[in-house]
């Protein structure tokens, strides 16, 4: 099955929205990893198991597991994530972008080493660069628009003109992939939730494609603004992912059971709003 229809299906299936990000800090796990060789592996292992009922997806971020040389941890959790929780697609997030013969090395690190469903990357090298993920049908490919970052705008608000008009940049970006690159109907947007009035005019250029939306939990993005303007017209469309506010909600011998209630309670409150 396709990364979109696997995403359709988990969403309809769980009822659930909600992508918890795996973004490992050693120095706020619980007491009880300090002596653990594994502790990266073993601990993102609790998270997905205690979080895994909630989820439509989970989605581990490359630099927190290649800082620490856990490549390996990262492997086996992906392996283990598809093995216990084979309906639930796995995104990497590893931001890529780069020439095409380089960018075909990182789409295969992504989908043939890392086994990920879907990898975010970056559209600024332009469409040949996302060519070599893109190609990928059965995968999705997870295209930066409107990052969550207060530095957002710097870059992607700049003025463009075309079609007879001027817009921003990121409005652009969104039509462009709407439009030409998502021939095989593998592609989602990257809008951050700190930004509701950006998802709503994305959400109005794309249609149906799936929204990541990083940025509720630790960043202040707020629900209910985001389910108004991001939903697809069926009420779904999107994939409101959020990490440390799920990871670490405790660093107590309850953290699997804090984990999962943050889970659960971000369910909820996107339900509510759909
Ligand atoms: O692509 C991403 O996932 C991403 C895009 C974006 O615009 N903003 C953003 O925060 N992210 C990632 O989403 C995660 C957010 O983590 P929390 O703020 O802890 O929920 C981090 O791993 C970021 O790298």
């Amino acid at each position: 099955m396709s990364f979109t229809q696997s995403l359709r299906t988990r969403w309809e299936h769980a009822d659930s929205l909600v992508c918890v990000g795996l973004d490992p800090e050693p120095a706020r796990f619980p007491a009880r990893f300090s002596d653990t060789p594994d502790a990266v592996f073993q601990f993102c292992r609790d998270i997905v198991d205690a979080t895994a009922e909630y989820v439509c997806a989970f989605k581990p971020q490359i630099a927190h597991f290649a800082a620490l040389g856990a490549e390996s941890a990262l492997l086996r959790l992906i392996e283990h994530a598809h093995r216990a929780h084979p309906d639930i697609p796995v995104i990497l997030d590893s931001k890529r972008g780069d020439i095409g013969s380089t960018a075909a090395h990182y789409a295969r690190e992504a989908f043939d080493r890392y086994a990920a469903d879907a990898v975010t990357v970056n559209p600024y090298l332009g469409h040949d660069s996302l060519q070599p993920f893109l190609d990928r049908a059965d995968r999705g490919v997870v295209i930066l628009c409107r990052t969550s970052n207060p530095g957002a705008g710097d870059l992607q608000d700049l003025a463009v003109s075309g079609n007879g008009g001027s817009r921003p940049l990121y409005q652009h970006v969104a039509e462009k992939i709407a439009r030409d690159w998502n021939g095989n109907g593998n592609c989602a947007l990257v809008v951050g939730a700190t930004w509701p009035e950006q998802l709503r005019e994305v959400r109005a250029i794309v249609g149906e494609m799936p929204l990541l939306i990083p940025g509720v939990g630790a960043q202040g993005g707020d629900v209910a603004a985001v389910v108004g303007n991001a939903r697809s017209a069926d009420g779904t469309g999107m994939i409101v992912s959020s990490s440390r506010a799920v990871l670490y909600a405790s660093n107590g011998e309850d953290y699997m059971d804090a984990a999962a209630t943050a889970a659960r309670t971000l369910r909820d409150q996107i339900n509510r709003y759909r």
